[in-house]
């Protein structure tokens, strides 16, 4: 008796518990602001859709071989057709999603993600057949409106949620809404992704400990959710978080599609069988080809139609994966979808009856095209403002690192003891040249490394946020200068401060400031040749390697190594940017007007002065027999400048390139 007193409390509880979460989450779906520069409902229809990419070639023959292949197949376009060998990825895949929820199912490498892909207008090389939106084709606009969570979705892995999101609304929200308006909207996309927990924590990385995988996955629903899209696609959004979770996010994407009109397609792998009941329409794939499109609600009828009936209180996804999952049953489901379609093999017809069969709908509100009011929600000005906030925030513990501090203070003590005070007479020569060199040098390193990561690591950041026109390429470009130009410079304005008074070079103000501003521009002409090798290769092991052997080659042909260089490589020192800092720095030094080295009686001096019994060694002369005075000071600043400003614009061409390349 007092069981089921306890039992039928803890179950009133329960219910009204459960009522609360249900009302609390109506509100805030209701409350979300209208974000979305699309606000009419968004039909998708996709029929007679292939995507077949190029396989490599059987013949595997060592890498010199290839050359000869190129030549031959000039000679000869047979030779090339018959070379070229094509994989089907997916065939005649049809549907439609209007306003409702549609599912995605079928076995793993069925090629599920790769119809996402397409419909999301990532993937368009290779790809053969017709998707609409509202009736037209789509533009690079209607990705405004059309959001996508991928199953590996990326951040910036040391900003916390809020601040993630916060980025992400002030970024695409419209501009007609208010500052508080939007972090009003992230707010609410956290409480309704039950994000508020995790919502000060880092999200991290693989190697950053942040918040959990089901955390990251909601984040990242929560970013597209965040700027109220009227199409959402998600891969696998459920995966990796428990059952109850998994319902709960089903339930609330199922609640835009009512309450707000929401087009949404999601891939989903094995849902339980509450979460299948929610779904609208239904896409079954196997090996790339169809084996159902409808109604979800005649998902089960049909199957039992070619002879596989589901058991009774058998959850119908189970049952659907099984037979996928098996060779025979999947071969024949195939057949018998083929076989329903024969006369309408691309699904043309298919599509249009199911995508015309709405009620209740203003047929000439539904195919409206879809405007957008402007280019970019938010403005250069303030595109570059969040972006350079964004970058300094992320970039800050990278580049001014505890390790890269103690890097900094050991190598600025080891240089101050090896060159402590040196002495004013010509026995100084090679010392202050080795200082002036290694500090030209490593300077330039170090900013190269850090710069060389900064794309290759912000790729797939960048390829989703320019994919769905968050900001335009040069603001970002922008803002990732100005937020990473203070960073790149304290260190070495630490270690040339010391250095410069403790090494007893020149003692006058000017000159000091003057080897300054060198040094600081040569740190950031580094890493600009750093974003250079980034933007090319967006690859963080061969922009590693091209930077270095680069920095290498650069520094052998400054003029510190070698200074007899044979006259047919000669010119490639002239490429070398060092060779102008270096040059530069020793002008500045050597050719200040009262500067002059004491020479030392006893020794055989190499200089013509000392050597003829002068006091005194003119700079000049220094320069002029270390053979770092063959290009005049003033040719040396231009080329020093030209270097600064050209590698900086390469870098942005290159990144530009490299854009244009993913978005064809
Ligand atoms: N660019 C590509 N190059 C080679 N093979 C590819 C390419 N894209 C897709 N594939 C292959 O096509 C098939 C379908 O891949 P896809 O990722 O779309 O499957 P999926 O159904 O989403 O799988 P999963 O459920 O495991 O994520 C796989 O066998 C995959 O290896």
């Amino acid at each position: 008796m007092t069981h089921e007193l306890i039992d039928s409390t803890s179950k009133a509880s329960n219910d009204a518990a459960t009522d609360d979460r249900t009302i609390r989450r109506s509100q805030l779906i209701q409350n979300t602001a209208q974000g979305s520069s699309a606000n009419n409902a968004v039909f998708v229809e996709f029929h007679g859709l292939s995507y077949r990419i190029p396989e490599k070639s059987q013949d595997v023959r060592p890498w010199w071989r290839t050359f000869q292949t190129k030549k031959t197949k000039y000679q000869s376009s047979d030779v090339e057709k018959s070379e070229l060998h094509y994989k089907t990825i997916i065939e005649n895949i049809h549907g439609c999603a209007n306003p409702s929820l549609m599912a995605i199912m079928g076995q793993s490498g069925s090629g599920k993600t790769t119809l996402l892909n397409i419909l999301a207008g990532r993937v368009t090389k290779g790809v053969t057949g017709s998707i609409t939106i509202n009736g037209e084709k789509p533009t690079k606009n209607s990705k405004r409106f059309i959001a996508y969570c991928t199953q590996d979705d990326t951040f910036y892995p040391l900003l916390t949620v809020r601040e993630s999101l916060t980025y992400t609304a002030l970024l695409r929200l419209p501009r007609s809404m208010t500052k508080a308006e939007k972090l009003q909207q992230v707010e609410n996309v956290i409480q309704l992704l039950h994000l508020t927990k995790c919502a000060d924590t880092i999200i991290g990385s693989d190697h950053i400990r942040g918040i959990s995988g089901g955390e990251r996955k909601r984040v990242s629903i929560a970013a597209e959710l965040l700027t109220d899209p009227s199409v959402i696609l998600l891969d696998e959004p459920t995966s990796g978080l428990d059952s109850s979770l998994a319902f709960e996010l089903v339930k609330i994407l199922k609640e835009f599609t009512v309450k707000r009109g929401k087009t949404i397609i999601m891939v989903i792998h094995q849902p339980s069988s509450q979460v299948f009941e929610m779904f609208d329409k239904l896409l079954l794939m196997s090996d790339g080809k169809m084996v159902y499109f409808g109604d979800r609600a005649d998902v089960v009828p049909y199957f039992a139609g070619v002879g596989y009936k589901c058991r009774e209180n058998f959850n119908p996804a189970d049952h659907i994966l099984e037979l996928l999952n098996e060779k025979e049953s999947k071969e024949r489901l195939i057949d018998a979808y083929a076989s329903r379609v024969s006369d309408d093999p691309t699904g043309k017809q298919i599509v249009h009856r199911h995508s015309r069969l709405v009620e209740n709908q203003d047929k000439a509100q539904i195919f409206k095209p879809i405007k957008v009011e402007h280019r970019w929600e938010a403005t250069f000005k303030q595109q570059v403002l969040i972006l350079t906030h964004r970058a300094f925030k992320q970039r800050r513990p990278v580049m001014l690192s505890r390790l890269h501090g103690i890097e900094t203070i050991i190598l600025t003590t080891i240089s101050c003891l090896i060159w402590f005070r040196l002495s004013m007479d010509e026995t100084s020569i090679n010392d202050r040249r080795g200082l002036i060199f290694f500090s030209c040098i490593f300077w330039s390193f170090t900013p190269l490394i850090t710069a060389v990561t900064s794309f290759p690591l912000d790729r797939s950041l960048l390829n989703k946020e320019r994919q769905s026109r968050s900001y335009r390429l040069s603001s970002y470009f922008i803002a990732k200068q100005i937020a990473e130009f203070p960073l790149v410079l304290v260190a070495p304005l630490f270690y040339t401060l010391l250095v410069y008074w403790i090494g007893n070079l020149v003692d006058d103000f000017g000159r000091f400031v003057a080897h300054m501003a060198i040094t600081m521009i040569t740190v950031l002409t580094a890493q600009g040749f750093g974003y250079f090798f980034g933007a090319v290769l967006m690859d963080m092991q061969q922009s590693m390697t091209a930077s270095t052997v680069f920095m290498l080659s650069t520094m052998l042909l400054a003029g510190f190594y070698a200074t007899n260089i044979p006259y047919w490589i000669e010119w490639t020192s002239y490429i070398s940017f060092s060779r102008y800092s270096f040059r530069l720095l020793m002008q500045n030094q050597f050719l200040a007007g009262s500067f002059r080295l004491e020479c030392v009686s006893g020794i055989r001096s190499e200089l013509a002065q000392c050597a003829n019994g002068a006091d005194f060694v003119s700079g000049e002369e220094v320069l002029e027999h270390l053979k770092l005075n063959d290009t005049k000071w003033y040719i040396n600043l231009i080329s020093v400048f030209a270097y600064f400003v050209g590698i900086r614009l390469l870098a942005y061409f290159a990144l530009r390139n490299y854009g244009k390349k993913k978005t064809r």
